[in-house]
């Protein structure tokens, strides 16, 4: 059972629903009671004991003003239930598309609250991203040199974090250098920055330890923003408490696996499924750039699939060159669009066939899944993988929402197999 924990109820909006999954899980290791759901519930939702509500929305790379809409909407709601502290989740590689839509919601989400200074960063050392005097880096390269150069969606050539937020936003940001976090003068250098006109400030954070620092020094704050790091952070300034250990997916059912993520991680992930000699389907978006027929056409690969095949993997994941191609030929926001359509539709198609365990790579992708299914969120359960929690819903269903870049090679296969891996 949980222990009371004191402090704020934590209200959590999230940009996508792998973050979700990530900031939710990394609140629940802490051991706050976190209820996850994906989009803003309607009125009469049943909310029990509870320390952090998490809403997954998806809009990351949607039209801003559409992402400042319901991330406002999402506040509406968590206010309304108490929320003390709102928690602005966006990505540990700040994944933006040119106009945003950090920046703008960032801005709509506190003058809203009236809120005059931020602080925030998207460092998260469990997952290899660090934040130096500004820099992000992934791993030990910088951000505009990483993979997620190539993503299909929100490319990132810009390390330099005040200046990619400060181009989507009305307002200026600074940084709070690692020595000032490490002295604990984070809350001076606030007022300073403040003082200066300053709106954002982004908190360098290398190690655990200084996002912990961070978590202490913004404990009273009524919005922070970040990735999973910082959230862990806040919730690790609280007093302890503990919990049960989260629930296993249910074994029985069949499994599926879905991936639309064109990460390295992903790519290698998909790799290791084929390789085992799973039964592949890939979504060939440039041979039939049509949602439904896409569709189909994996669904009755999938109904021909002899028994005792082993769980199957339906993908788009391409490499950066071929991944290129397509865009050339479809536009990039439409090539994503039908794919997302489709293995929405694949995902609901597996359903009614009786899948019971769906594991998806890529944080759109995911959110495309959700949508489809209309699952309105669920009890966050074992980790699979660092930040990769299944997710358990009312209707019997385990969803396992991996981030393009999480987990190890293996996750996809080992999570689909008969025993799934984060169940232990
Ligand atoms: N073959 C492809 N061609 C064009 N776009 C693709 C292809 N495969 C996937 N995509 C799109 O790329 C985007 C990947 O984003 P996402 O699912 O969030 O993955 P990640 O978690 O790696 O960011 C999705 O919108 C997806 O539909
Ligand atoms: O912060 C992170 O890296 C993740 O929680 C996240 O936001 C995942 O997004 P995708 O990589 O687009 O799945």
């Amino acid at each position: 059972m949980f222990d009371s924990n004191e402090g704020p109820v934590i209200g959590v909006i999230a940009d996508d629903v792998t973050g979700a999954s990530d900031v939710a899980v990394a609140l629940r290791r802490r051991g706050l009671r976190t209820m996850l759901f994906f989009g803003t519930p309607p009125e009469g939702t049943d909310l029990p004991g509870h320390d952090a509500l998490v809403i997954a929305l998806k809009t990351r790379t949607v039209d801003r003003r559409e992402a400042v809409a319901r991330s406002l909407a999402a506040l509406a709601w968590l206010r309304a239930r108490g929320a003390g502290q709102v928690y602005f989740k966006y990505c540990s590689t700040f994944d933006s598309t040119a106009e945003g839509n950090i920046g703008p919601v960032l801005d709509a989400l506190a003058d809203a609250m009236d809120v005059p200074m931020v602080a925030t960063t998207p460092s998260s050392p469990e997952h290899g991203r660090t934040q130096y005097n500004g820099y992000l880096f992934v791993g030990d390269v910088l951000l505009s040199e990483s993979h997620m150069r190539h993503h299909p969606l929100t490319p990132m050539t810009d390390s330099y974090l005040p200046r990619v937020l400060g181009s989507q936003s009305a307002y200026r940001a600074g940084v709070v250098p690692l020595a000032e976090v490490r002295r604990g003068e984070i809350g001076r250098r606030l007022a300073e920055l403040r003082g200066q006109g300053v709106r954002y400030a982004l908190v360098d954070a290398v190690e655990d330890d200084d996002l912990a620092a961070a978590g202490r020094a913004l404990a009273g704050a009524p919005l922070v923003a970040g990735a999973a790091g910082l959230a862990g952070g806040l919730a690790a300034a609280r007093p302890s408490s503990s919990y049960d250990d989260a629930p296993a997916p249910p074994l029985t059912g069949s499994a599926a696996v879905l991936a639309g993520s064109c990460s390295a991680r992903t790519l290698e992930q998909v790799a290791a499924v084929i390789e085992a000699g799973r039964p592949a389907h890939r979504l060939d978006v440039l041979a039939d750039p049509d949602e439904e027929s896409l569709a189909k056409a994996a669904l009755d690969w999938y109904d021909a699939l002899g028994p005792g095949s082993g769980a199957p993997i339906v993908y788009s994941s391409l490499e950066p060159a071929a991944l290129r191609r397509v865009q050339e030929a479809l536009g990039g926001e439409r090539s994503a669009a039908i794919l997302e359509s489709a293995i929405g539709r694949v995902a609901r198609g597996l359903v009614e066939r009786g899948v019971t365990r769906l594991v998806c790579a890529g944080g759109e992708t995911s959110g495309a899944v959700v949508g489809a299914l209309g699952v309105p969120g669920g009890v966050i359960g074992a980790e699979a993988a660092r930040g990769v929690p299944w997710i358990l819903t009312a209707s019997g269903l385990a969803l396992l929402l991996k981030s393009g870049n999480f987990g190890e090679p293996g996750l996809l296969l080992e999570a689909s197999a008969t025993t799934p891996m984060g169940v232990a």
